[in-house]
């Protein structure tokens, strides 16, 4: 059993010897790092979300109006943090979620270009699986050898054109990943006024559009090829990535490309949880996209609807999970796993697959004491009547 907290002794240990960590031990630290990496139309397109960006900062805060209550003399030494998802035991419950730009944010040592590959390797290295976007910098087949043992699951966004969809879960399977990912909450892209105040966003610069220019149906939809002509090749991406006519006749379709465990990520509603169920997905993931696309209440909000409809079956849960603490909450809420996001984004900016893995090390000790001292020696006792609601 992995005892996450010895990071913690190992940053005092260091200190002894006048080694400082090479990282900042907290979200505001890591977004402050990574920002000095990123120029600006990146670390805005990551950092902002949709309107007024009121439901991103709501995620955060959904977290504060939840308390855990403290139990001594529990015998809560010695921690189990691992959890099952779909029949494999993994080491602890988090995941990293999709972030199709992630590929050009492993700016810190001069290089981008090669991000999925380093958050691949923060996944290898801690036995925390990725949820791997899309939208890479390099094709997925050139990604999935780096998560080493520790599976990948490759997200779908669902384009227009069904052939390049089967053609992408097609090459998902034979590349190894370990189930698809279906995001609804993007067939059209979000208000976004940070984006719109600069009028760019990164795949309209022909960024992180690998999947879909190494893709045979994709090439035989063009005149040129992507390398003889890449405007053109972003303008048909553009074309086909949104899907606005998708809906639930479209779930039957889906579960009939793959016999991978599917999931719906971006379901909030429990009558949408029981739709998807009907249609034979495996798993629900319970997200608002970070509050990047609709505005909406909190994500952590519908968290224990959504698990009670689910009904036994696994919830992945993001969007506002900054801290260990945060992951306490959530999985107390009925989360199998907790996805995070930007975290680990900043983590790739100011530090690659490094970076990443101290993100991961620092919200999993948090995690763990957290756990500890409250008297919790497992994620099996983390229910909805450990927390105490605040007003
Ligand atoms: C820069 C960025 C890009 C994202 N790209 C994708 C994507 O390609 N596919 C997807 O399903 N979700 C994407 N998301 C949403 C994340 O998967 C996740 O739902 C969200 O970041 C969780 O919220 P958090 O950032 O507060 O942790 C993206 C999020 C960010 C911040
Ligand atoms: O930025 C995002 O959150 C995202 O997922 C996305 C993907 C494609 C186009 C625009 C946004």
């Amino acid at each position: 059993m992995a005892n996450f907290s010895d990071f913690n002794i190992g940053v005092y240990l260091n200190g002894l010897f006048g080694t400082m960590p090479s990282f900042p031990l907290e979200y505001a630290g890591w977004e402050a790092a990574a920002r000095t990496h990123l120029d600006d139309v990146l670390y805005d397109y990551v950092a902002g979300g949709a309107g007024d960006e009121a439901t991103q900062d709501g995620n955060v805060h959904a977290f504060r109006r939840w308390g855990i209550a403290p139990r001594m003399l529990a015998g809560a030494a010695e921690r189990d943090l691992s959890i099952e998802l779909f029949g494999r035991r993994y080491p602890t419950p988090l995941f990293l979620a999709p972030i199709g730009v992630v590929g050009i944010m492993d700016v810190a040592d001069g290089e981008a270009g090669h991000g999925d590959q380093e958050a691949a390797r923060a996944a290898a290295a801690t036995g925390v699986p990725a949820v791997m976007s899309t939208l890479m910098q390099d094709p997925m087949e050139d990604v999935a050898p780096e998560l080493g043992e520790t599976p990948g699951f490759f997200q779908l966004y669902t384009p227009n054109d069904r052939e390049l969809a089967e053609s992408f879960v097609r090459r998902a399977e034979a590349a190894g990943y370990a189930g698809i990912v279906v995001t609804l909450d993007t067939w059209s892209l979000g208000w976004r006024p940070r984006d719109l105040r600069h009028a760019s966003m990164p795949q309209l610069q022909g960024k992180c559009l690998a999947n879909y220019t190494s893709d045979p149906v994709f090439r035989s939809r063009l005149e040129k090829t992507p390398e003889e002509d890449p405007g053109a090749a972003t303008l048909a991406w553009a074309m086909t990535f949104g899907n606005p006519g998708l809906s639930w006749d479209d779930l039957e379709w889906l579960r009939s490309l793959t016999e991978l465990p599917l999931l719906l990520k971006g379901i909030c509603h429990p009558d949408d949880v029981r739709r998807a169920k009907d249609g034979g997905v495996d798993g629900i993931y319970c997200s608002n996209h970070g509050g990047r696309q609709a505005a909406s209440a909190p994500a952590l909000d519908f968290l224990p609807d959504v698990v009670a409809a689910a009904d036994g079956m696994p919830v992945l849960f993001d969007s506002g999970v900054r801290t260990g603490v945060d992951v306490v909450k959530a999985l107390a809420l009925g989360a199998t796993a907790v996805g995070i996001g930007r975290p680990y984004g900043w983590g790739i900016a100011m530090g690659g697959a490094a970076g990443a893995q101290h993100v991961l090390q620092c919200l999993l000790a948090e995690a763990d004491l957290t756990m500890g001292l409250n008297g919790y020696a497992s994620i099996a006792e983390l229910t909805r009547d450990i927390l105490v609601r605040i007003p």
